[in-house]
């Protein structure tokens, strides 16, 4: 089963609860998922490999580590995976990225894809997947889907907020990928939004309600 981590980090903890508030502007919004984007960012790559090099300090010859070098990929779940990437690629400059489009149809609550463009050797990278919410999972299960068709084999998946059934959905179709998120929360409402959650990601980052 997929191994459910909540980054309890306290920086993560404070700037989720301003995050969360109804007033927040778009402005500090966006300025506040980019910062937790980038602390998680920091968390989810903590098992990178490392390799030992010599360098020239100005005193003497150190060994030290720098990174081995394993190939990255961010992806992120349209629209409101967007506001993640920044801060992801603030701290690993080297990803590629990847955006695979789903919105849910507001009726079905089903998930509907409508664009996928992918590093050509997503196969070959570790895939770091991106979305602020987990409520269903519908939407995440699918984009993983995508990825899996496209030959990726080692994904996480990285949410701001999750809701259990979205974390038992994702367990039961892709037992395989880590979820990683800053919080677990109550479950979902009628309209299937997480409680007591966000509200709408996207909407919220974009202004567009
Ligand atoms: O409270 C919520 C719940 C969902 N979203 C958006 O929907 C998808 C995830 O929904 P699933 O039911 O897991 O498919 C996510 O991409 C968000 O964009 C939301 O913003 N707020
Ligand atoms: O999942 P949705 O429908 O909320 O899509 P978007 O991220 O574009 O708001
Ligand atoms: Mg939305």
């Amino acid at each position: 089963m997929a191994k459910l981590t909540i980054m309890d980090h306290p920086l993560i903890q404070h700037k989720l609860s301003l995050i969360r508030q109804k007033d927040r502007g778009a402005k500090e919004f966006r300025e506040l998922v980019e910062e937790v984007a980038m602390l998680m960012a920091y968390e989810v790559t903590r098992h990178l490999p490392l390799k030992e090099v010599e360098i020239e300090t100005p005193v003497a010859i150190a060994k030290t580590n720098i990174l081995a070098g394993k190939k990255l990929g961010v992806v992120a779940i349209l629209r409101a995976g967007l506001g993640m990437i920044s801060g992801f690629v603030k701290l690993i400059p080297a990803a590629k990225i990847g955006h695979i489009g789903i919105y849910r149809d507001p009726d079905t609550l089903e998930p509907v894809e409508y664009f996928s463009k992918l590093p050509q050797d997503v196969a070959d990278r570790e895939i770091l997947v991106v979305d602020p919410m987990l409520a269903t999972g519908g939407s995440a299960s699918a984009a993983l889907s995508v990825l899996k068709n496209k030959g990726a084999r080692q994904i996480k998946l990285v949410v701001l907020v999750a809701a259990p059934e979205g974390v038992a959905r994702i367990q039961k179709d892709h037992p395989d990928v880590e979820i990683f998120t800053a919080a677990l929360d109550e479950g979902l409402n009628d309209h299937a939004y997480i409680i007591p959650g966000l509200g709408d990601a996207g909407d919220r980052f974009f202004g567009t309600k």
